[in-house]
């Protein structure tokens, strides 16, 4: 009987991979194909420019601070003038290929001490920056019947994080985005890819690091520091092969195969590791959960001590 059982599992995960090219998509090949990056000027988004101009891209850049071939524009304003950027760059690199939006900013500290302009800010830079260039290539893409999205999310776009209610909620943003448009664009041989990065050494992140909340930057140590070039080098594979997850890391392995949801699945692979791992993660994720909450627990108890003594000095 468990002899059956076992024949019989065997038997559907072979049948599964036999049909794994009708999910997996093909490759985009990155020789003479032409890149739009926006944030292209610092960072990772710059990293990613550089990565696929080593591959071969043409490379259009697009930030708001002139700097190589590049097209200065703010995404998060105006519409009209982000679609005119983007006619620009098709006149002279030709068509879009691969759209990378990593334009994007962070703000951390408490909910209430957070200025309020900021939630609106965030929601505009990070979330309607990434709406106005995709919009602005997605027509000529589906009549190409090719092309590739890359939205640039976060861990934090994962796990809502104390310290990021305005950023986190931008960062989830992106997932709902790229998972609706995925499933419209599909049959159009379009690929949309969502990269989670952790905490990366770029010079956004040494802005961030000046204002975090204490617990923000404990809680955010639990995971790794990666080097800019390392997650550029990441998203681009994961985008070039359709992948609709980017993860790095042991930690964001297992976050993306726990928060995986109803998110499109690119491989037969990738499909079982969350059957397989779900459980397993989410027991781990409990005690990650129960160590933020001493770490926020210590952090107030510390604050109530040092309060003390200022009022006894
Ligand atoms: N570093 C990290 O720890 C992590 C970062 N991320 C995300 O990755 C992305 C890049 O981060 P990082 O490399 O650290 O950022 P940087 O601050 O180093 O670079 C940000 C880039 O975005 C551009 N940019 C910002 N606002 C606008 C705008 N309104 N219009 C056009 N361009 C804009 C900047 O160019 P300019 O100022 O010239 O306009 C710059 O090129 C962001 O979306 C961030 O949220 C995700 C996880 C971790
Ligand atoms: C099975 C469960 C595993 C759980 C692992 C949990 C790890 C949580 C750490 C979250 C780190 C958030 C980094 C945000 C980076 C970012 O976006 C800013 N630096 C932007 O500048």
């Amino acid at each position: 009987m468990l002899l059956l059982a076992a024949a019989f599992i065997v038997a559907f995960v072979l049948l599964l991979y036999m049909v794994s090219p009708l999910i997996s998509p093909k490759p985009l090949a990155l020789p003479g194909a032409h890149v739009v990056v926006t944030g292209g000027s610092s960072g990772i988004g710059k990293c990613i420019a550089i990565e696929c101009y080593k591959q071969g891209a043409f490379i259009t850049l697009v930030a708001r601070d002139e700097v190589v071939l590049c097209i200065s524009v703010d995404v998060s304003q105006d519409y009209g003038q982000v679609e005119n950027v983007i006619k620009q760059a098709q006149e002279k690199l030709g068509p879009v290929d691969m759209l990378v939006n990593c334009a994007g900013t962070s703000v951390s500290g408490k909910f209430e001490d957070l200025e309020i302009n900021y939630f609106e800010r965030l929601m505009n830079i990070n979330y309607l920056g990434s709406v106005y260039p995709s919009r602005a290539v997605i027509t000529t893409m589906k009549e190409r019947r090719m092309g590739r999205i890359v939205f640039v999310s976060s861990q934090a776009g994962q796990l809502g994080l104390f310290g990021f209610t305005a950023y986190s909620s931008s960062k989830f943003a992106l997932r709902g985005l790229a998972e609706a448009l995925q499933m419209e664009v599909k049959p159009y041989n379009i690929y949309i890819t969502i990269a989670y990065p952790p905490d990366t050494d770029t010079p956004g992140f040494a802005e961030e690091k000046k204002t975090k909340p204490l617990e923000t930057q404990l809680i955010s140590e639990t995971s790794s520091l990666c080097k800019p070039e390392q997650v550029a080098k990441q998203i681009v594979k994961d985008a070039t092969q359709g992948n609709f997850n980017s993860s790095i890391g042991s930690d964001g392995y297992m976050l993306s195969s726990l928060t995986c949801g109803m998110s499109p699945v690119t491989s037969i692979t990738e499909g079982l590791q969350q059957i397989v791992t779900m459980g397993l993660f989410r027991t781990i994720a409990l005690f990650y959960l129960g160590s933020f909450d001493s770490i926020i627990r210590r952090c107030m108890i510390q604050k109530a001590k040092s309060e003390t003594v200022d009022k006894t000095a």
